[in-house]
């Protein structure tokens, strides 16, 4: 077909979505692109959101569209209907998963569905039980990296390989530095998740049992999960990176134990001071740390900057570690006048996401600047400027004329800065 031709095809899917077409709609479904977008950014799903044609909309996602895809102006389907009070749509876009997964108090990485079950983590004969159980799943990590099944023709994402006791060696369930996930539910006779360090021959078993399957860099593989299968790599690959750096006791430097599922680790030395009241030296890290959309004195730019290691073009929130005794109004005023020098007065808290590489908990805040003077340290930051609300739209959208972008959506900056593009608090 000519590109005029395909062009056309397009159009007439795009228009048979808007106008709640049904069997015009189905009859183009297997030729066309499901997520093929209109001049302004708009795919079938958004125009049959618009009009609130709730069949088409089941139709669509029903063949996998996107979504989560947004417009020129930063919208996804779901927010469409919901503008133009088309309640049906709403209600079926907002039960689609990734929908329920991923909203802006669900960032990615942040949603696990297991149940963590800390008390059990004590009980160590449970424990073993549960190890030895059958209904028991086991993910694997060789060396930091995931072993995950890779995209496929009908599958558009990574995901866990499961493995039950059985298929694993003795030797590998019988290390202490297997680390108890927590049960699929809070039923206590739920299937337990454990996350398991593999070595010896467990690469070898893991590729007899799944030949596709791969250990993977987990950054940005993880960044494309199924389901919350993201989630719940966050807290294996945080404790596992954990108990491969500390291995000895900060206090006195004596070998450390495994204990409590992989949540804690004692010291050999039975004189260390560690043993005595309350101390947090061996517990798994957390490193909490501050991501702010900074909006100008006058409510009508937003502050983005780079930093060196960004690659071209992209620009992000300032962001920046929490420091001990601070609290985080305090830390975001900090970070933005030390990277930029732009003065900070009000802070809103947004939401927070767990960043796993290794251990790092963003927490997202607007900031409301009382200066609007750009300083940039440039240790910090290669630069930093006001960015009006239109321009960030086209950058939210992939069409900057510059072809400046922003961090992707699976980013808690992006969604900080969708919320402020969309406008969607009554202080934007
Ligand atoms: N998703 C996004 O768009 C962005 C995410 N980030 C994330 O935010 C976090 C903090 O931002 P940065 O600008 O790097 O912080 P930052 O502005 O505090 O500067 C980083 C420096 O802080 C020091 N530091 C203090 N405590 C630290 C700790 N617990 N771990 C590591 N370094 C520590 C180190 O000297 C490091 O070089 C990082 O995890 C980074 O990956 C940062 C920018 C954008
Ligand atoms: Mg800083
Ligand atoms: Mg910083
Ligand atoms: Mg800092
Ligand atoms: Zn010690």
């Amino acid at each position: 077909m000519t590109s005029s031709g395909v062009k056309q095809f397009n159009q007439k899917f795009l228009d048979a979505a808007a106008h709640g077409n049904l069997d015009e709609l189905k009859s183009l479904l297997g030729a066309v692109d499901t997520d093929v977008k209109s001049d302004r950014g708009w795919t079938a799903l958004m125009f049959a959101a618009r009009n609130g044609h709730v069949s088409i909309i089941s139709a669509l996602i029903e063949k996998g569209c996107d979504v989560q895809c947004m417009n020129s102006s930063g919208q996804t389907a779901l927010e469409i209907a919901q503008f133009w009070n088309h309640k049906d749509a709403a209600a079926v876009l907002s039960q689609h998963k990734e929908n329920v997964l991923f909203d802006q108090t669900h960032n990615y990485y942040s949603v696990n569905p297991l149940y963590r079950a800390s008390d059990l983590r004590k009980d160590a004969s449970a424990l073993q039980a549960l190890k030895k159980d059958g209904s028991s799943k086991f993910i694997l990590f060789e060396e930091q990296k995931p072993f995950l099944l890779p995209p496929d023709g009908e599958r558009r994402k990574y995901k866990f390989a499961l493995f039950s006791c059985n298929q694993l060696s003795a030797s590998l369930l019988d290390q202490s530095s297997v680390i108890f996930l927590g049960l699929e539910t809070w039923d206590p006779s739920s299937s337990a998740w454990f996350a398991v360090n593999v070595k010896e021959n467990g690469a070898e078993i893991a590729k007899k049992m799944y030949p596709e399957g791969v250990f993977v860099t987990p950054f940005p593989a993880t960044m494309q999960m199924e389901g919350t299968h993201a989630g719940i790599f966050a807290e294996a690959h945080s404790i596992l990176c954990w108990l491969d750096r500390y291995k000895f006791c900060a206090t006195c430097g004596s070998p450390q134990t495994v204990v409590e599922g992989g949540y804690k680790q004692v010291c050999s030395n039975a004189d260390c001071p560690s043993h005595k009241g309350v101390h947090n030296t061996c517990y798994p890290r957390v490193d909490p740390s501050l991501i702010m959309l900074v909006v100008s004195p006058d409510k009508k730019m937003c502050l983005l900057g780079r930093q060196k290691r960004f690659p071209p073009k992209m620009f992000s929130c300032l962001a920046g570690f929490m420091e001990p005794g601070e609290c985080i109004e305090d830390t975001c005023r900090r970070e933005v006048e030390e990277e930029s020098g732009v003065k900070v007065g009000r802070v809103s808290y947004h939401s927070s996401q767990p960043w796993p590489f290794p251990a790092t908990l963003m927490l997202g805040c607007i900031a409301y600047a009382r200066t609007d003077v750009i300083s940039v340290d440039k240790e910090e930051l290669e630069e930093a400027h006001w960015f009006p609300r239109a321009e960030v739209a086209q950058m939210l959208a992939g069409k900057h004329p510059d072809g400046l972008f922003l961090p992707p959506k699976q980013a808690i900056a992006h969604q900080l800065i969708k919320t402020w593009v969309a406008g969607s608090s009554a202080h934007l």
